[in-house]
């Protein structure tokens, strides 16, 4: 097979394997310790993994460098054969359209526009046209996650279909790598249990590596490995 061959075993958009993690440290003005400092840590493609730690411990950290949305100060932070602390802002913010699927605590929704369209505006954002397909894709994630009527406006939704337009939303592109910042947080115990559940199987069934950062003692307990930061370092 010539070597430029695409192989149906490939991972998809080009797409990171495996997570690994060197002599990370960020530093913020006025904090005598790093918000975070670690020495390594590797993730496997696929992995379903918690990140767990008090108020302050540095999650949020670890997760603006991992998605890319904050640069490393110091280290080395690869995933697959992309070290994302080499790469401007605008190469980041493009590896991460690619690449990862957000869903965070406060959904990051637009009012005004249909739980459809919300799935599609990052595509949308990204390039001047939809690419073939998107449309239905997009159809079947929101049929997937339970919400049916698929044109009401976000801004009348309940707070647990809103979490799940953005679990839709976050696979739309099909990305190697899903983060969840608290997903569950500002939601009610059932709404929250659904969108754990979805989380959970939406990954698995794509293959994708999930990180999810969460107080939620049900969702940690459904998650194969646990990691715990604190004062910015991981514990064994
Ligand atoms: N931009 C910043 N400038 C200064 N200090 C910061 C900045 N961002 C985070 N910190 C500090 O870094 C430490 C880790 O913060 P981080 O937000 O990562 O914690 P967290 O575990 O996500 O907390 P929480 O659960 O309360 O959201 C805290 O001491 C915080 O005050």
């Amino acid at each position: 097979m010539p070597p430029d061959t695409p192989r149906s075993d490939a991972p998809r958009s080009g797409a990171p394997r495996f997570l690994r993690l060197r002599a990370v440290e960020q530093r913020f003005p006025g904090l005598d310790m790093p918000a975070l400092a670690i020495a390594a840590l590797d993730i496997a493609a696929g992995e379903q993994v918690a990140v767990m730690g008090p108020s302050g411990s540095g999650k949020t950290t670890l997760i603006n460098l991992l998605t890319g949305l904050e640069r490393v100060g110091q280290g080395s932070l690869i995933w697959g054969d992309t070290d994302l602390a080499t790469l401007s802002e605008g190469a980041r913010d493009r590896w991460r359209a690619a690449n990862v699927g957000l869903v965070m605590q406060d959904f990051h929704l637009f009012p005004g526009l249909s739980a459809l369209e919300n799935v599609l505006l990052p595509q949308r954002l990204a390039r001047l046209v939809l690419p073939a397909g998107a449309q239905a894709e997009a159809g079947r994630l929101l049929a997937r996650v339970g919400i049916e009527r698929q044109g009401q406006a976000i801004e009348t939704m309940s707070r647990g279909q809103m979490q799940r337009v953005a679990v839709a939303r976050a696979l739309a592109v099909r990305p190697a790598i899903i983060v969840a910042d608290e997903p569950t947080a500002s939601l009610d115990a059932d709404s929250g249990a659904a969108v754990a559940q979805l989380l959970l199987e939406l990954a698995g069934e794509s293959g994708a590596t999930l990180l999810v950062a969460t107080h939620d003692a049900a969702l940690v307990a459904r998650l194969p490995r646990v990691l715990r930061l604190e004062s910015g370092r991981l514990k064994d």
